[in-house]
């Protein structure tokens, strides 16, 4: 997911704008305290050239106690102010980061499969946490910095031309290159700290698969071959970091060594001027200090443009993700599945092609009738997950119509949808919580009653109470502890549990043996005859037990009869259950 940085990172700053006007108050009060502070520090010279010009150089005490009580009064004011900064931004800064990674991670939900189909995890995540925490640490420190390290150097050279036009001259003329190194430094520097962010993204998404796919690579004995690709990937991420590094080396030796010539030319000229009598000593040690005190403002000018092009890069990648279309959304003018309606499944003429692929249904006709369980049969990558998928709206059909009661699912409120479709998926992804708040996630309402009414017809009752604390147990990140046969169940009564009109199940019984296959499938009819289902069915065993079966074969509905039926009359079919029959029969 490498890309170069595209024109405009600075805009892409400019557009958290929204989010910071809640809380600019604080943040321009945090500027003005820090930029307070920093006056009252460069104040504190002008009052030493008073001391020595005054009671050092006439050897009179007599004003030195007001003097020496504003020293220490500017310091403590600088010091007290340096504190409010930090206790004004500290708040806002956090809030700003919590307000953008909420409606990330709200957006992400928004946005439709095809688009996480084509995301990286670990790209979503790096944006999610390290983009976000860099355009905090910009919020709270490197942004305010940098405008008020500016305008303290402005400030700065002021006094400096005001005690002396010579001393202020020699300070201008040697920043004036580093306005030039910085320049060429910023367009390197860019792509080099886009190139590391998303280097950084892809080392993340190799992690999240390993520990996601850590049972296949034990299995495999891929672990070593893993443990490869992540060290060359980490090797890629630490020469782009090195880079990085050398270009800031050049950077800093510039910035390091101006001020310090700047510094050699001030007191070579300055003791010039005393010997003539142009200068004072005060002067001279005044246009010192102040010399030494810009050197905070200058030296990290490299590190915070540093900080600014990397927040840059990381508001540029937020945004990529939050400027992604929402391409499922609510209809504008939505209409209600009746409420009498008792689950009429249809397919229209229903054609759909990836972005990135040719057309996979090329004109599907089927219907479902209420109450009816119809299994969907058909060759490995015939289209039939991509079928399902078309009722809930998990991806939009690209020509033609699926109805609902005969309301095309496109009007349909996605809410109203979606509580009256509920799918099972072939791959049971459970989350890391109790086993009454996975099985609750289908219906958020409902009662530990509902809940166990659930858990019996997916035929999970049992096994549930068996577990430590029973509903209450927790199942590890994804449910790992749990066999593949009681993740599909828990899956499976999560699907039930709002009591859908329509249920749509992808192959969610693969992992379990033939008898527990058989008592869901007998349950699931018997307590919910009013669902309409479709099943995509890879087994013998589950086909028999649907009503009907329809056969998918090039994009279209090839045939659809009860199973008997077919077998007597399709030859097609006939093939497709004999491989099913021996594909069964390895398992076995
Ligand atoms: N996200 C995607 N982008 C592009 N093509 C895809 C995508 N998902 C699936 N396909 C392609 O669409 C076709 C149908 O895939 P689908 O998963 O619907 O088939 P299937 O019948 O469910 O297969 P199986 O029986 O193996 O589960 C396949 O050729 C597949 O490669």
């Amino acid at each position: 997911m490498e890309s170069e940085p595209k024109p405009g990172g600075l805009a892409a700053i400019k557009r958290l704008g929204p989010y910071l006007r809640p809380v600019r108050g604080r943040v321009i009060g945090s500027g003005a305290a820090v930029l307070c502070s920093m006056i009252c520090g460069l104040a504190i010279p002008l009052v030493v050239q008073r001391i020595l010009d005054g009671p050092v150089a006439e050897r009179d005490t007599s004003g030195l106690p007001w003097l020496v009580l504003a020293v220490a009064a500017l310091g403590a004011a600088e010091a007290a102010l340096f504190f409010t900064r930090r206790r004004l931004i500290s708040g806002p800064s956090t809030r700003v980061e919590a307000a953008l990674r909420a409606d990330l991670y709200a957006h992400l939900h928004r946005l439709p499969i095809a688009f996480h189909d084509q995301w990286q995890s670990g790209q979503l995540l790096s944006r999610a946490v390290a983009d976000l925490s860099t355009i905090r640490r910009f919020i709270a420190f490197a942004g305010i910095f940098l405008v008020v390290n500016s305008l303290t150097m402005v400030i700065g050279l002021g006094v400096l031309f005001f005690l002396d036009p010579v001393l202020g001259a020699i300070t201008l003329v040697c920043s004036l290159p580093l306005i030039v190194i910085c320049t060429v430094f910023e367009s390197k520097y860019s792509v080099l700290s886009r190139r590391s962010q998303d280097q950084d993204g892809d080392l993340a998404t190799t992690v999240e698969e390993s520990v996601l796919g850590i049972r296949v690579l034990k299995a495999f004995g891929r672990g070593p071959d893993l443990a490869r690709r992540f060290a060359e990937q980490a090797r890629e991420l630490r020469g782009t970091e090195l880079a990085k590094i050398n270009v800031i080396a050049v950077l800093w030796c510039a910035i390091i060594m101006l001020p310090e010539l700047g510094i050699a030319l001030q007191l070579l000229i300055g003791t010039l001027g005393i010997a003539n009598g142009t200068m004072t000593i005060g002067t001279l040690v005044a246009g010192i200090t102040v010399a030494v005190f810009l050197r905070w403002p200058v030296d990290s000018i490299g590190w915070l443009l540093a900080e600014t092009n990397q927040t840059a890069t990381a508001a540029e990648r937020y945004w990529e993700v939050r400027d992604a279309e929402v391409t499922i959304t609510d209809p504008e003018h939505p209409r209600h599945l009746p409420a009498d309606g008792r689950g009429l499944l249809r397919f229209e003429d229903v054609r759909f092609a990836y972005p990135n692929g040719s057309e996979v249904l090329r004109g599907i006709d089927l219907e479902v009738r209420p109450g009816e369980t119809l299994a969907l049969v058909g060759a490995t990558g015939s289209g039939k997950t991509t079928l399902t998928a078309l009722v809930a709206r998990l991806a939009d059909v690209t020509g033609g119509r699926v109805t609902v009661d005969g309301v095309d699912v496109r009007d349909v409120p996605l809410a109203e949808l979606r509580e009256q479709v509920a799918t099972a998926f072939e791959d049971a992804v459970l989350f890391s919580a109790s086993v009454a708040e996975n099985v609750r996630l289908g219906c958020p309402d409902a009662s530990p009653d509902d809940v166990r009414t659930a858990l019996r017809i997916a035929q999970a009752e049992k096994f549930v109470a068996e577990l430590p604390w029973g509903l209450d147990t927790r199942i590890g990140e994804e449910g790992l502890s749990l066999s593949g046969g009681q993740r599909q169940r828990l899956a499976l009564a999560r699907a039930v549990i709002g009591r859908p009109k329509v249920l749509v199940l992808d192959d969610p019984l693969s992992a379990l043996d033939v008898q527990t296959e058989a008592e869901v499938e007998h349950a699931l009819r018997s307590v919910l005859s009013g669902v309409t289902a479709l099943v995509v069915a890879h087994r013998p065993s589950t086909v028999q037990l649907a009503d009907r079966v329809a056969l998918l074969d090039g994009g279209r509905i090839a045939a659809v009869g009860t199973h008997s039926d077919l077998l007597a009359t399709n030859a097609a079919y006939r093939n497709l259950l004999s491989t099913m029959d021996a594909e069964e029969r390895t398992r076995v």
